[in-house]
């Protein structure tokens, strides 16, 4: 038991490969969670796919015990976060657990754009933020230049910023008792009545639903019965503890600590993000100032390619929107791809990374629909309607107004890129907003649609800037805007799935650039395939794809029975991947090449 007084919870402020994974596994090193083999894989990033991608995705916690030089022993729960910008919410969730945050800026790169937002969310919550400059080992690194541009662009006084190498460890004991003494502990009194909030709640096959609570008041005991607010529902607390960073059972987890808690859950509903925990018998304490609840940005249509594997297509998403509390989904059915969902994410990233998911993870086989956001519809009759499915939206007689979502976009970009950026803002329908110069860095903010920010603008700057250009955004306003749906036709039958919205203006070249590559995506038939796109009645594209008589195995002269095995093969497993739309076969390509429609 750890005196509320020796307590520091914190974050880690950082953008994408800044070093925050390499610093929290210094920490870990520095005391002594881990032996040196364990810390060979950095431990935080624990899914495997995440690994691979090198982003942090989901919040996960460490308590660590630092014995100060004062001789005091500190408990100091690690809260991470992740770095991306589809992610931003998550870190808004991890710092209302913590009291400090520590913003670590590369020295060799300088402050990025959604540090800096990120940074602001923390000082509106309170926290106190140490900057840390890291990498200054690198011979590169300019951590005097870099301190004033902390100061400069985000207001933090980084006189005495610690200069830190999470690689070499260099600065990392200093760190440490800069944060002791800098961050102050939590408030909270351990004799009040039971409210823990859940920061992050996960499906674990064996012990069902795990939580990861902070205890503002009163203590939490194993065997406790406890009361989850939002749903009412009693539980018994079978086990709990903290993470070292691996998962440690405990007695009791208290007022300011961070731990886990297992209470045979096995609904997975049944500890939302967010929400409070108390005893049993104090259902009517408050609830917890939740966080901001976070809306899907884009939504797509999922479909299992094997009708079969709707149901277990469901459980599978039932599993990943409990870790996630971005994940939206509900049913949806399409003529030409049947029963599957209609899935709200984050952004583009989210969206892949769930995809890749479902396919990896529980051996799923989906296809997923081209991308939307939400439009706003005032009706001729006065109602206001939001779409997120084209294949949804009334008939343009019944609309009186078509607004689209607008994005305010800040974008940090080194001042021999600028011109590059403003470029592709204003190609992305963008209006200036502001544009200041901050030392060697110009800061410029844009209103953009949002449907023109999270397709793949990320990507554009990037090469738009050679990877310096940095990015945060965030849901602004609806406006009016020209907006139509463009459907896509085969032989005459209207593919639901491929329809889209876009400006009026881009309609006409979106289209033909979508059947062009459905014309070279459709396998040739035994008839004439016209593939077509349309703006209500009137045709603004066509193509044909000519009949053939298809023999695959024609060339193999004959001889080879084995490679001609290969090739039927071959020919089959692409079948799986088909959908048959009226009388024609589509493969699963066509569908993805809608997705990457560029202007
Ligand atoms: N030279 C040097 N390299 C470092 C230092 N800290 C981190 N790195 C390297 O920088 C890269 C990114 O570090 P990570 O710790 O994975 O960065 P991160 O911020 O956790 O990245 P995400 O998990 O993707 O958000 C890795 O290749 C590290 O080895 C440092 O102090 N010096």
């Amino acid at each position: 038991m750890t005196d509320i007084t020796h307590i520091r919870n914190f974050s880690i402020i950082a953008h994408i490969d800044h070093g925050k994974s390499t610093l929290a596994d210094r920490f870990i090193q520095v005391c002594g969670g881990l032996s040196d083999r364990e810390l060979k894989e950095q431990v935080l990033d624990s899914m495997d796919l995440e690994r691979e991608r090198g982003i942090t995705i989901k919040a996960q916690s460490v308590t660590l015990y630092y014995t100060a030089r004062n001789g005091e022993t500190y408990q100091l729960n690690f809260i991470d976060t992740p770095g991306h910008v589809d992610f931003s919410y998550e870190v808004s969730r991890s710092l209302s657990a913590c009291e400090g945050a520590l913003l670590v800026v590369d020295a060799a790169q300088g402050v990025e754009a959604q540090s800096v937002g990120n940074c602001y969310t923390a000082i509106e919550q309170d926290l106190e933020v140490l900057p840390v400059l890291n990498k200054v080992d690198l011979p590169q690194a300019e951590p005097d230049r870099v301190a004033e541009e902390i100061e400069e662009i985000i207001g933090l006084d980084a006189t005495d910023a610690c200069h830190v190498s999470a690689k070499t460890g260099v600065g990392v004991p200093e760190l440490l008792e800069q944060l002791v003494e800098r961050i102050p502990p939590p408030a909270g009194e351990r004799e009040e009545r039971l409210q823990a909030l859940i920061i992050d709640s996960w499906f674990d096959n064996y012990m069902g639903v795990i939580s990861l609570v902070r205890i503002r008041y009163g203590r939490l005991k194993k065997g406790d019965k406890i009361h989850v607010k939002s749903t009412g529902q009693n539980h018994v607390v079978d086990s709990l503890g903290i993470f070292t960073p691996k998962r440690k059972e405990t007695n009791v987890l208290e007022a300011g600590e961070v731990g886990w808690v297992s209470a045979t859950i096995k609904d997975i509903h049944g500890a939302p993000v967010g929400d409070t925990l108390t005893h049993a018998n104090t259902p009517d304490v408050q609830m917890l100032p939740g966080f901001k609840k976070v809306k899907p940005q884009v939504y797509a249509g999922m479909f299992p390619v094997n009708a079969d594997d709707y149901e277990s297509f469901r459980d599978a998403l039932g599993k990943l929107a409990l870790n996630d509390a971005s994940l939206f989904y509900e049913p949806e059915n399409s003529d030409a791809l049947g029963f599957g969902f209609r899935v709200g994410f984050l952004g583009m990233l989210h969206m892949e990374i769930i995809h890749e998911r479902l396919e990896r993870e529980y051996d799923l086989d989906l296809i997923t629909t081209a991308p939307t956001v939400v439009y706003e519809l005032e009706l001729t009759d006065g109602s206001t309607l939001y779409v997120d499915n084209p294949s949804e939206l009334p008939e343009s007689n019944l609309i009186e107004e078509f607004r689209e979502p607008i994005a305010r976009v800040n974008i940090l970009v080194p001042q021999e890129y600028v011109g590059n950026v403003i470029t592709l803002c204003t190609e992305r329908r963008g209006e200036q907003i502001n544009m200041q110069y901050l030392g060697k860095q110009i800061s410029l903010t844009y209103d953009i649609p949002m449907a023109e920010v999270v397709l793949d603008f990320f990507d554009r700057l990037k090469s738009a800037s050679r990877g310096y250009a940095s990015l945060e955004y965030a849901f602004e306003r609806f406006q009016a805007a020209k907006l139509v749906r463009v459907d896509v036709l085969i032989n005459g039958d209207k593919v639901d799935a491929l329809a889209m919205i876009c400006h009026l203006d881009h309609s006409a070249h979106r289209g033909r650039v979508v059947i062009e590559k459905m014309k070279e995506l459709v396998p040739r038939q035994m008839f004439d395939v016209a593939i077509q796109a349309a703006i209500g009645n009137k045709i603004i594209a066509r193509q044909t794809v000519k009949a053939l008589r298809k023999n695959v195995t024609a060339k193999c002269y004959g001889g080879d029975v084995s490679r001609k095995k290969k090739l039927l093969q071959k020919q089959k497993e692409g079948k799986k991947r088909m959908k048959q739309v009226g009388n024609v076969e589509i493969p699963q390509a066509a569908f993805l090449a809608v997705l990457k429609v560029d202007d």
